[in-house]
């Protein structure tokens, strides 16, 4: 299996268990995703949601390059950037907390899925980008809507994306992405983070998400970030993303 999802005492984990692929994201572990996101919204025992992922080298390193350099055309690429997006939009706006625990790199696509996230505890090892313009591309999940409507200062969001690098976890605390650094641990840092929350009824968690979920209806939220899938498909097909990703794939090789 490509992830595992365990539910204790209303704490629904998600573990992404692709180590050896620094837990990229392939079509399984997207099914996996659904299936989670599916149980929340058809039950009412899940009280939070956690992503992580498997080992301390990577929470996810984005979209498995092995497989999805085979998508060659815009339409190819926009099948499963949308698959992606929608399934982080789903993730969004669901009605329990969600907490991304950053036990490690998180790049492209894995720093959109933790951006996605109501919280987000950085491992103090764990170095985090949206690395996509490396590749020629611009995020391609929705996750630079969502880093926009964080609440970080926009010269600090646009600077993470423009910069496309990786930022040290003190850094990614200072500008506000990351809700909290941790050391040690992850399952700690977790027990620790939300054990204030767990003393409240889960009804006033739901309030309190609908009040932000009711702001991003009003602001269009899943059509902007539909315009920015669609921007990601159009420079998929461009020679500098094709140049950049058989360079990483070679680099694997050697
Ligand atoms: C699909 C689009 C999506 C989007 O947002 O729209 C994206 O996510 S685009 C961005 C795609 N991701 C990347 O470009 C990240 C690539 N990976 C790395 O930068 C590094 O692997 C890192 C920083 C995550 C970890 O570095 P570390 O030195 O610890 O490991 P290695 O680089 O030696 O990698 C180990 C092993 O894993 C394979 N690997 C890592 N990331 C990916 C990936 N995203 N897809 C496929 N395979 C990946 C790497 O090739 C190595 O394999 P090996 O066979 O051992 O050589």
């Amino acid at each position: 299996m490509t992830y595992s999802i365990e539910n204790r005492d209303g704490i629904l984990s998600f573990t992404i268990t692709r180590e050896e692929k620094r837990n990229a994201i392939n079509d399984e572990v997207m099914d996996g995703f659904k299936e989670v996101i599916k149980t929340i919204q058809t039950h009412n025992d899940v009280r939070f949601l956690v992503i992580t992922g498997k080992g301390e080298k990577a929470f996810c390193s984005g979209g498995d390059l092995s497989e999805f350099h085979k998508l060659q055309t815009e339409q190819e690429a926009f099948g499963m950037l949308s698959k992606m997006g929608d399934i982080l939009y789903e993730l969004a706006t669901l009605r329990v907390p969600t907490i991304a625990l950053i036990n490690g790199a998180a790049v492209g696509g894995g720093c959109e899925i933790a951006t996605a996230c109501d919280f987000r505890l950085v491992a103090n090892h764990a170095k985090c980008g949206f690395i996509q313009g490396t590749l020629g591309i611009t995020s391609g999940w929705g996750g630079g809507t969502y880093l926009f409507e964080s609440g970080i200062k926009h010269d600090y969001a646009l600077k993470m994306l423009v910069d496309a690098t990786t930022y040290e976890a003190s850094k990614l605390y200072e500008i506000g992405w990351a809700t909290r650094v941790f050391e040690g641990d992850k399952n700690v840092a977790l027990k620790e983070f939300i054990s204030s929350m767990e003393k409240i009824h889960p009804s006033v968690h739901h309030a309190y998400k609908e009040m932000k979920l009711r702001s991003w209806n009003e602001k269009n939220m899943y059509n902007r970030a539909l315009e920015e899938i669609k921007l990601c498909a159009k420079m998929w097909e461009s020679e500098a993303h094709n140049e950049a990703v058989n360079r990483f794939l070679n680099k694997s090789n050697n």
